[in-house]
């Protein structure tokens, strides 16, 4: 089955990061994917700049999407602003796809992406919604101190499925070194750490959590359940890493 996925994010014109990003992620995974700009972003080396897309063409680009057809999975990334989310989501209702939630607000150099506050992300919440907060988004989220320890990751991964997530994704990649490198996946009562070894990044390879939440979209999509979904997932992004290729 060729899973439909809806990718709502940021358009970084080079595809290092965002919408871009998501298409490779999602076809490379055999899925479709449905491309809606939630923002337009410029980042470069010193040019930085957001715009947030229209709502009623956010609304527009969605409906017209399911008019052809089903989605099967949705991932959100950059949402720049409350309006964007709100008409995303009135645009989504009677959807029973998987969301997959990257509470991604700003880039990896600190540049403010959204103004979305945790109790937007909150609100998201639901049994067929999988968040992807990395270590410090998790904190923000919790509103909690920063988490240094994979014990504070799997905390937080439950602390975040009690607010009523289906499943939740502790991304570990900025542990301290002595900690190793773990995810934390949390859902249906379990509590899973993933390890893995800890690749060197070449500058130029970013949006790794952008592809990693759409190859995750794309399995879910496809009818995985959430435990192999993030193991393929995981796979994707290290190949990423490596070859620069999705
Ligand atoms: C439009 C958009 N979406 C997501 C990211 C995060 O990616 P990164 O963490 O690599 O900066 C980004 N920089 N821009």
């Amino acid at each position: 089955m060729r899973p439909r996925v809806l990718l709502l994010a940021g358009l970084e014109p080079t595809g290092r990061a965002g919408l871009l990003a998501d298409v490779a992620a999602v076809r490379a995974r055999g899925g479709d994917a449905v491309a809606v700009p939630t923002a337009q972003t410029a980042q470069g080396s010193h040019t930085f700049a957001v715009v947030p897309a229209s709502p009623r063409m956010l609304a527009a680009q969605v409906t017209a999407a399911r008019e052809w057809g089903p989605l099967h999975a949705v991932k959100w990334g950059v949402v720049p602003g409350p309006s964007q989310l709100s008409t995303a989501k009135a645009a989504l209702k009677d959807s029973d796809a998987w969301w997959v939630v990257d509470p991604v607000v700003r880039s990896s150099r600190g540049q403010v992406l959204s103004r979305l506050t945790p109790r937007h992300y909150l609100a998201l919440a639901g049994p067929r919604v999988l968040v992807t907060p990395n270590l410090e988004e998790a904190a923000w989220l919790l509103g909690r101190p920063a988490l240094g320890t994979v014990e504070d990751a799997q905390e937080a991964a439950e602390a975040l499925c009690q607010r009523g997530f289906g499943a939740v994704l502790v991304k570990g990649g900025h542990l301290p070194e002595g900690q190793g490198l773990a995810d934390v996946l949390a859902f249906s009562g379990r509590t899973l750490v993933m390890r893995g070894r800890r690749l060197k990044r070449p500058p130029e390879r970013r949006g790794t959590g952008c592809r990693l939440a759409s190859a995750l979209a794309a399995e879910l999509g496809r009818g995985t359940g959430p435990e192999a979904a993030v193991r393929a997932a995981r796979e994707h992004v290290t190949g990423y890493l490596r070859t620069g290729r999705d």
